[in-house]
């Protein structure tokens, strides 16, 4: 996956599919102001938790975003990717399985789509739980996620998962200890909030009581 030998830099296209930068004006209190905002998809994110194997499957990837951010938080800036200094290992995450909403399917079908493509587990929306809806990105985008939950066993899994296309994603198993000490105090990592705060909902809400 980190097999990555060249990264740099270039204007956004204009027709990006992606994300869309405009500003946005607006009179507050008798004053006028704006605000620069991207647009992006709208997504879903899955907390899958495997009972066969009691271990919690995430997805782990490469992210320019968190990439770029590592390094811009570290140097200030990112003029151009020295991949000897920053080897690409420090854009790796590990998230919830997640999928942008870009089709016109119902967001349940969407999750068990993603459920399937990244992860390899074929279940029926029946068994795919609404956990919160909640927006991202509140100074830039705005966007909405919504969070779900299924229990899956070693009996729904069709394939090894990966994504599709060109796509690279490993799947992980996380053991009840490992995810806890990803929520613990002091802890530090590449993961979004949505992964973040659905370990904590499944520690709060769904975990074995030994858990
Ligand atoms: O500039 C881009 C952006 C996306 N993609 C492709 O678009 C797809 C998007 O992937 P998908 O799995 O549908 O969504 P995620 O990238 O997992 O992102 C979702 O899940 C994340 C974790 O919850 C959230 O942070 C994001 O906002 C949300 O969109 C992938 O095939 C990418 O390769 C590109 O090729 N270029």
């Amino acid at each position: 996956m980190e097999n990555i030998t060249k990264i740099w830099l270039g204007p956004l296209p204009e027709d990006s599919p992606y994300v869309k930068p405009f500003r946005m004006y607006y009179v507050q209190n008798g004053v006028e102001k704006n605000w620069d905002l991207l647009k992006v998809h709208d997504s879903v994110a899955i907390v899958l938790f495997n009972t066969t194997r009691q271990k919690l499957v995430l997805v782990r990837q490469f992210r320019p975003a968190v990439y770029h951010g590592v390094i811009a938080s570290e140097k200030g800036g990112f003029d151009k990717a020295d991949l000897k200094a920053f080897p690409p290992s420090i854009g790796v995450t590990l998230e919830l399985c997640a999928g942008i909403v870009d089709k016109s399917m119902s967001w349940q079908e969407i999750a068990r789509e993603e459920m399937l493509e990244e992860c390899g587990y074929d279940v029926p929306v029946e068994r795919i739980e609404q956990v919160m809806v909640y927006r991202s990105g509140v100074g830039s985008s705005g966007a909405k996620q919504a969070m779900y939950y299924c229990e899956v066993t070693d009996a729904d899994k069709a394939h090894g998962g990966g994504g599709v296309d060109d796509e690279l994603i490993e799947v992980v198993e996380l053991s009840l200890e490992e995810a806890k000490r990803m929520v613990q105090q002091g802890a530090v990592n590449n993961s979004p909030p949505s992964c973040l705060m659905g370990l904590m909902w499944f520690f709060a809400n769904k975990a074995p009581s030994s858990a």
